[in-house]
């Protein structure tokens, strides 16, 4: 054994702690040489045994130092758990070089383990210098090198590669120096050349890492320069908005002014209109003349040409039906009257008298069927003359109305034209500016002659209805939006705005209405009414008439006016609430 052998020895010796090693040693040298023996057979003598027993440690070391060598280079961490392995499975002897190669790797730190592996080496090379010659071992040397070769470059892939390594070092006992030799000859050059592909590839690595840093370092920019373009691009947005918003608040007076312009334009040409279909039908239907009797001047209606002419017509056909039905009488009494004529000439006159009668009767026939024509037509003329007289009185109420003049209401609804007039209120169709709807303006009034008392009770009434009303929300009845005061004497509530007619004016304008028509509105009513008797605070209406059911354009029926409704309150009980409020209701 060589003296850098001994000194490794030595050193590996010196950093172990462990007191059994001499022990340990003792043992893996007798197992060495029973391997020896059995690979080499009996015949040689004792010193050779011995010098082959020598030699043959070292390459176990070195074969051990290089594989120790290659997984501190690969990865150091990984070597003691590789050490790990190789303790379940491999004995005492590969124990042994195991713990060397930790305690190394642990007592030198930084220092790089090849050190240890090159002394190791230099040495086997020195003991396997004479021994070179040996031709016969060369393919096993090959073997070793790939063996060798093979575990080294597996052991970092786990137990298993560990295990092959093992048996290859097992089996790297039995052959001779000049195989060792060769062998660790062979071993550096593919170590170097694995180092330098190594650092080729770790270089090419590095490269395409730098490539992908680079890389993502232009994506970086561009993403920043992509944020930045679109920080500007929101600030510019956000300043085109405010522009906008600041435009839109200069501009919402305009527009605001413009729209209700073209509202007031629009509602003054449906009066003109209004009007003039109003002169038209009055024409046709009839107008309000003015009799005076005496000093005595009172209104009267004065029917229009159509009715009158339609009026003239059933005049005449009466006079015609009269006429034929004295023509008829006349007949049959001349023909009772000729009693004693002889048989041929009776028959004859009986004849004629017949045939006389059926004309007359066909005369009546004809006249009845346009006596019920003309009577059609004048019934309606009638209903025409009943819209005619309430649109007067609505174009009346709504010249006298003080709001007739396109007013907007604070500051938000504009007033266009008079719906129509009740008890103490006018109703408005108006125009949310800033909902954008049309609504239904309904004024109330309070007359000034009215005694404080009388004022006061008004407004409780309407603020009653207010709050009731304005918690209704249902399909059939019509929505409270709105309510506030114009002056000391009036306030005004918003409503929902129906532009149908109301149940009354359709039950006048069809005064046999088809059953399933019928059916359908009582069934929305019915269903506002339920609605009415569900809620918490249940409602009684109180004013429940045809005039208050209201249909929009759809022809849904809405329940409305609740100026008298009635709060249920909870200690009622069984025995119902007494109508106590004088007026309540609609007494026709
Ligand atoms: N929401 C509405 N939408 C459309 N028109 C309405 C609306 N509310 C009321 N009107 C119309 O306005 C007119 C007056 O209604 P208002 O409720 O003031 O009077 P009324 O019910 O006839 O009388 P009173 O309230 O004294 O019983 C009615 O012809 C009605 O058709």
């Amino acid at each position: 054994m060589s003296d850098d052998m001994l000194l490794h020895f030595s050193s590996n010796s010196s950093n172990q702690s462990d007191n059994s090693l001499p022990t340990k040693m003792a043992k893996l040298e007798a197992r060495l040489v029973g391997k020896v023996s059995s690979a080499t057979g009996s015949q040689q003598p004792p010193q050779t045994q011995q010098l082959q027993q020598q030699q043959q440690q070292q390459p176990v070391w070195s074969s051990l130092s290089s594989a120790s060598k290659f997984v501190s280079a690969e990865d150091l961490s990984e070597a003691s758990s590789s050490s790990d392995s190789d303790d379940e499975n491999g004995g005492e002897f590969l124990i042994q070089a195991n713990t060397l190669k930790r305690q190394k790797i642990q007592g030198d730190g930084n220092l790089p383990v090849f050190e240890h592996v090159e002394a190791a080496t230099e040495g086997t090379q020195k003991i396997v210098e004479p021994m070179e010659s040996k031709a016969s071992s060369e393919g096993n040397r090959r073997k070793q090198g790939r063996g060798r070769g093979h575990s080294v470059s597996s052991r970092g892939r786990g137990s298993r590669a560990n295990d092959q390594t093992k048996q290859t070092s097992s089996s790297t006992v039995t052959p001779s120096n000049g195989q060792l030799e060769n062998s660790f000859h062979k071993d550096s050059r593919p170590k170097e050349q694995f180092w330098t592909d190594q650092r080729t590839s770790l270089e090419e690595e590095v490269t395409s890492l730098r490539a992908k840093v680079a890389a993502l370092e232009e994506d970086l920019r561009k993403c920043r320069q992509e944020v930045s373009d679109y920080q500007n691009l929101c600030r510019q947005l956000e300043k085109e908005l405010k522009d906008i918003k600041d435009y839109d608040q200069q501009m919402k007076p305009k527009r605001t002014k413009m729209i209700s312009d073209l509202l007031i334009a629009v509602s003054k040409a449906e009066r003109q209109e209004a009007r003039m279909k109003v002169r038209q039908d009055s024409l046709r239907l009839g107008n309000v003349g003015v009799i005076r009797a005496g000093t005595v001047i009172s209104e009267t209606w004065e029917d229009g040409q159509a009715l009158k002419d339609l009026n003239a017509h059933l005049r005449q056909l009466l006079e015609a039906k009269e006429a034929v039905e004295r023509q008829r009488k006349q007949l049959k009494k001349r023909q009772s009257d000729k009693g004693d004529a002889s048989d041929a000439e009776s028959s004859a006159q009986e004849e004629d008298v017949l045939i006389q009668d059926e004309i007359y009767k066909s005369r009546l026939a004809s006249i009845k069927r346009e006596e019920e024509s003309l009577l059609r037509e004048r019934d309606r003329c009638e209903l025409d003359k009943g819209r005619l007289i309430r649109e007067m009185k609505r174009i009346r109420d709504e010249d006298g109305s003080r709001f007739n003049n396109f007013q907007i209401l604070n500051n938000r609804y504009a007033l266009l034209n008079l719906l129509g007039k009740g008890g103490f209120s006018e109703v408005y169709k108006g125009y949310d500016l800033v909902e954008h709807r049309y609504v239904a303006c309904k004024l109330h009034g309070l007359n000034a002659q009215w005694s404080e008392d009388k004022k006061q009770s008004y407004i409780r009434h309407a603020i009653r209805e207010y709050n009731i009303h304005k918690t209704l929300v249902h399909h059939h009845i019509v929505r409270l939006w709105d309510i506030f005061e114009i002056d000391q004497n009036t306030f005004c509530t918003v409503l929902e705005y129906c532009s149908g007619k109301d149940l009354d004016a359709v039950l006048k304008a069809t005064p046999v209405l088809p059953e399933k028509e019928a059916r359908i509105i009582i069934v929305q009513i019915f269903q506002g009414l339920v609605y009415l008797n569900k809620r918490a605070q249940k409602i009684i209406h109180y004013d429940l008439k045809p005039g208050n059911v209201l249909f929009d354009e759809l022809g849904v029926a809405k329940v409305t006016d609740f100026g008298l409704s009635k709060i249920v309150e909870d200690d009622v009980g069984s025995q119902g609430m007494e109508l106590t409020s004088q007026g309540a209701g609609t007494y026709w």
